[in-house]
């Protein structure tokens, strides 16, 4: 399975500078509050397209008070040399094999989830982060996904700039309109295929987490799947949507709706532990689905070891073990991870004077 064998960091947020290397097996990190654990898997983050695991900008990853530029490089088991940086002031730029590259380039070369704390309110906030949430897992899967998405917000900006000046003139939306059909129709294609893989997934595992009955919602009935049907949609909302100044409907209002499958629950109806049992249910089935015709994914999971009681952990683990994937877990005391055993690298992470380090062990 391919996994990060080097990690370096340097100048990026509490690390000044760090060179870290892993083994393929499991990696279990361990420190006080704010001692930088979360830091260093959204630089791994970074290894992946778009804003990483807490959605930072490319100034705020630089380190304070400083504020130089910012560099996280990694060496995959390949061999292959994947870097990303931005210098003070420009947003980050990507190296692959020591080339220029675009961002989204990254996405061929190491497939990631993750799961991160904000993430526990994903089914009871709004539409938005389960949207991004399905969104993710469809380029897990395709990353060609994110170019659709890209190109659907792009014409929708571009509408949205004709609705607000009040512009009448038909053949001026037809030809956005006619990009963001197209675009969105790949989209909700995408999701339809990802929410399927997802669910077969889980069912056919044998597994310690919920299985969820998952669907693509829509706020208002509409043709939203079609490429021909989209461009009706937004033909025949254009005076309403001139009202409003912007596009009301479409495939950018698309919710995921999750229910617990076994109790027929509402995800957001179910306890803050059995929601969080559920989004380990959907990574892990995410993976799952993966690696089964491909590399298993990398994992970032952000304390979610301390959400859970031994036995679900011990689950957990196990889990991922059998994965084969080169999984970051962090959490703030060793005993969290003393049932991974020799499965693990531990990383204990200190901070001294607003500086991270890590101590192998
Ligand atoms: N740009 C930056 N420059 C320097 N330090 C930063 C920067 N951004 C964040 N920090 C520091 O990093 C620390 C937070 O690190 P991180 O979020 O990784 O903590 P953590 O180890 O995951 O802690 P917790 O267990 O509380 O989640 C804070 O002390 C914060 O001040």
């Amino acid at each position: 399975m391919p996994h990060l064998s080097t990690l370096t960091l340097s100048h990026f947020r509490s690390w000044r500078r760090a060179q870290l290397p892993f083994d393929g097996r499991i990696v279990a990190i361990h420190g006080a509050n704010g001692a930088g654990k979360t830091n260093l898997i959204e630089a791994i983050s970074l290894l992946s397209p778009g804003r990483g695991l807490r959605r930072g900008s490319a100034e705020e990853f630089a380190r304070r008070p400083e504020a130089l530029g910012w560099k996280i490089a990694a060496e995959l088991d390949s061999g292959q040399e994947l870097e990303t940086s931005a210098e003070p002031g420009a947003s980050r730029a990507v190296r692959i094999g020591g080339k220029a590259a675009p961002q989204v380039a990254l996405a061929s070369e190491l497939r990631m989830l993750w799961l991160v704390p904000s993430m526990d309110r994903l089914f009871i906030e709004g539409a938005e982060g389960r949207r991004r949430f399905l969104d993710r897992a469809a380029m897990s899967f395709e990353p060609a996904h994110a170019e659709a998405t890209l190109a659907y917000d792009k014409a929708m900006r571009e509408r949205n700039r004709l609705l607000k000046d009040m512009v009448r003139d038909a053949h001026w939306y037809e030809a956005l309109e006619g990009q963001m059909a197209a675009a969105g129709a790949r989209i909700q294609a995408g999701r339809a295929r990802t929410i399927s893989a997802l669910m077969a997934a889980q069912n056919a595992a044998e597994t310690a987490f919920p299985a969820a009955t998952l669907s693509l919602i829509h706020p208002e009935a509409g043709p939203q799947g079609s490429d021909e049907g989209l461009r009706r949609l937004f033909a025949e909302g254009r005076r309403r949507d001139m009202a409003a100044g912007r596009t009301l409907d479409g495939p950018h209002r698309a919710d995921l709706a999750a229910i617990w499958a076994e109790k027929a629950m509402p995800a957001a109806d179910c306890s803050t532990g059995e929601q969080k049992a559920l989004l380990i249910s959907l990574i892990l089935a995410n993976a799952r689905a993966l690696a089964a015709d491909g590399p298993a994914p990398l994992l970032l999971l952000d304390e979610v070891a301390a959400h859970l009681d031994a036995a679900r952990r011990a689950a957990l683990y196990d889990e991922i073990h059998a994965l084969g994937a080169q999984a970051f877990l962090t959490g703030t005391g060793p005993e969290l991870f003393d049932e991974l055993g020799e499965r693990a690298l531990r990383l204990q992470i200190t901070e001294e004077e607003g500086e991270s380090h890590a101590h192998r062990h």
